[in-house]
C-alpha cells in the first residue's frame, strides 16, 4: 500500500494541451476513480502515473518518492487495461505467474505459492490448468485482475476493466473488486467514464473535464453536492434549465422563460437569472395538481422505470419514473420536486 501525490501534471501531444495541470493526493489503501468523458485525459493521466507516457511538466510520487521518471517496472504499481491480453498458449497459472518470472522475483516455490493466492483472492483456483480459450470472458478478466495483483504491487490501475462485459457481469465484477478491494486495501486508481461504476466503487470520485478538475469528492458529495453545471449534467444526468429567481407570495421561486414557476427552499438567498439543475429521477409526475405544467414528447420503456422526455417553457426536460405512470405523447403533466432537490446553479 502506498500514497499517490500528483503534483500539477501537465500533458501536451505536439501542440494540444490534453491535461492542464491536474494535483492530486491519493491516500493509501484507496480507491479512487478518475471519472470523465471520453477525451477528457483521463488514460493519459493513469499511463503517467504507470510510467507509460512522459508528463510534460509536474511530478509523481509513490510512497515519498519521486518517479516521475521511473521506467514502470521500478514504480511497484500494476495494471489492468480494457483490453487485457492473456496469452492463449499458456494455462491460466501460467498466464498469472508470467510478471513475477519476468522480473524475476522469487523462487518457483514462492511463485507458485503466490499464483495460489491470486487465483483464490479471484475465485478461480480451481480453473488454474484451463487455457485462456477455454474461459468466459468474465472469468478471463478476473485471470487479468490475478496477474495484475500477484506480484502485490503498492498500486493497482484500472483503465475501464469492466467495460467489455455485457450488464449483468459487469456487476459481479463490480462486487468483486469492492470485495478484493476490501481484502488487500490496495491503493487502487480507476478510470471509467460510466458513473454508476464511479458512484458504487470509489472512496473519492475526481471528475475530470476537459484535462481539469471539475469536482473531487465522495461519491456521496459529488451525486448530492454538485458543485457545477457540467458536475450536475454529468453525474445523474440533470436536467439544466435556466430560470430565473424571484421573490413570490410564500418565499423565491424559480420563474422559467414561460412565467411558470417553481417554489424554492425558503433559505435560497439568490436573485436573477440562474440555471437549475433538477435530477431526472428527482422528478415526479401527476395529471393535474398544481405547479408547472411540460408537455410529453417521447415515453421510453425501461423496464423498472419509464423515461419521459418533455418540453417546459421551450427546454427538453427528462423525467425518471416508476413504470406504473402512463403518460401519452402531447399530453400535458405537472411537475413535482422536493425544493430540497432543486440545485441553482450561477451562471
Ligand atoms: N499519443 C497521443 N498522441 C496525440 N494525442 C493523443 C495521444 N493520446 C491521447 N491523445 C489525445 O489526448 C486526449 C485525451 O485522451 P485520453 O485517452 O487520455 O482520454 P480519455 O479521457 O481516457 O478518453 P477515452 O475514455 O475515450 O479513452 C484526446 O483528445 C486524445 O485524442
Amino acid at each position: 500500500m502506498a500514497n499517490v501525490r500528483l503534483t500539477n501534471i501537465r500533458k501536451s501531444f505536439g501542440k494540444t494541451q490534453v491535461l492542464h495541470g491536474i494535483s492530486l493526493d491519493i491516500a493509501s489503501g484507496e480507491f479512487i476513480s478518475l471519472l470523465g468523458a471520453s477525451g477528457c485525459g483521463k488514460t493519459t493521466l493513469l499511463r503517467m502515473v504507470a510510467g507509460l507516457e512522459r508528463v510534460t511538466a509536474g511530478a509523481i510520487e509513490i510512497d515519498g518518492r519521486d518517479v516521475t521518471s521511473l521506467p514502470p517496472e521500478q514504480r511497484d504499481i500494476a495494471m489492468m487495461f480494457q483490453s487485457y491480453a492473456l496469452l492463449p498458449h499458456l494455462s491460466v497459472a501460467e498466464n498469472v505467474r508470467f510478471p513475477l518470472r519476468m522480473r524475476g522475483m522469487g523462487t518457483r516455490e514462492e511463485q507458485r505459492e503466490k499464483v495460489k493466492a491470486a487465483l483464490e483472492t479471484v475465485q478461480l483456483g480451481h480453473l488454474a490448468e484451463r487455457k485462456p480459450r477455454q474461459l468466459s470472458g468474465g472469468q478471463q478478466q478476473r485471470v487479468a485482475l490475478a496477474r495484475a495483483i500477484v506480484s502485490q504491487p503498492k498500486v493497482l490501475l484500472l483503465d475501464e476493466p469492466l467495460s467489455n462485459l455485457d450488464a449483468r457481469l459487469r456487476e459481479d465484477m463490480q462486487v468483486e473488486l469492492i470485495e478484493i478491494h476490501q481484502r488487500l486495501g490496495l491503493t487502487t486508481i480507476f478510470v471509467t467514464h460510466d458513473q454508476e461504476e464511479a458512484l458504487s466503487l470509489s472512496d473519492r470520485i475526481v471528475l475530470l473535464n476537459a484535462g481539469k478538475v471539475e469536482q473531487q469528492g465522495t461519491p456521496d458529495e459529488i451525486y448530492n453536492q454538485p458543485a457545477t453545471g457540467f458536475a450536475s449534467n454529468f453525474i445523474g444526468s440533470a436536467n439544466l434549465l435556466p430560470a430565473e429567481i424571484i421573490d413570490g407570495p410564500q418565499g423565491p421561486v424559480a420563474r422559467f422563460d414561460d412565467g411558470q414557476t417553481l417554489a424554492l427552499e425558503p433559505q435560497v438567498a439568490t436573485r436573477g437569472k440562474v440555471t437549475l439543475a433538477l435530477r431526472q429521477e428527482d422528478l415526479t409526475l401527476s395529471a393535474d395538481g398544481t405547479g408547472p405544467r411540460a408537455r410529453v414528447r417521447t415515453r421510453v420503456f425501461l423496464g423498472a422505470r419509464n423515461r419521459y422526455v418533455m418540453t417546459l417553457a421551450g427546454h427538453p426536460l427528462r423525467a425518471l419514473t416508476a413504470n406504473d405512470l402512463e403518460f401519452g405523447n402531447g399530453q400535458d403533466v405537472t411537475l413535482a420536486i422536493d425544493p430540497a432537490r432543486i440545485r441553482v446553479i450561477h451562471d
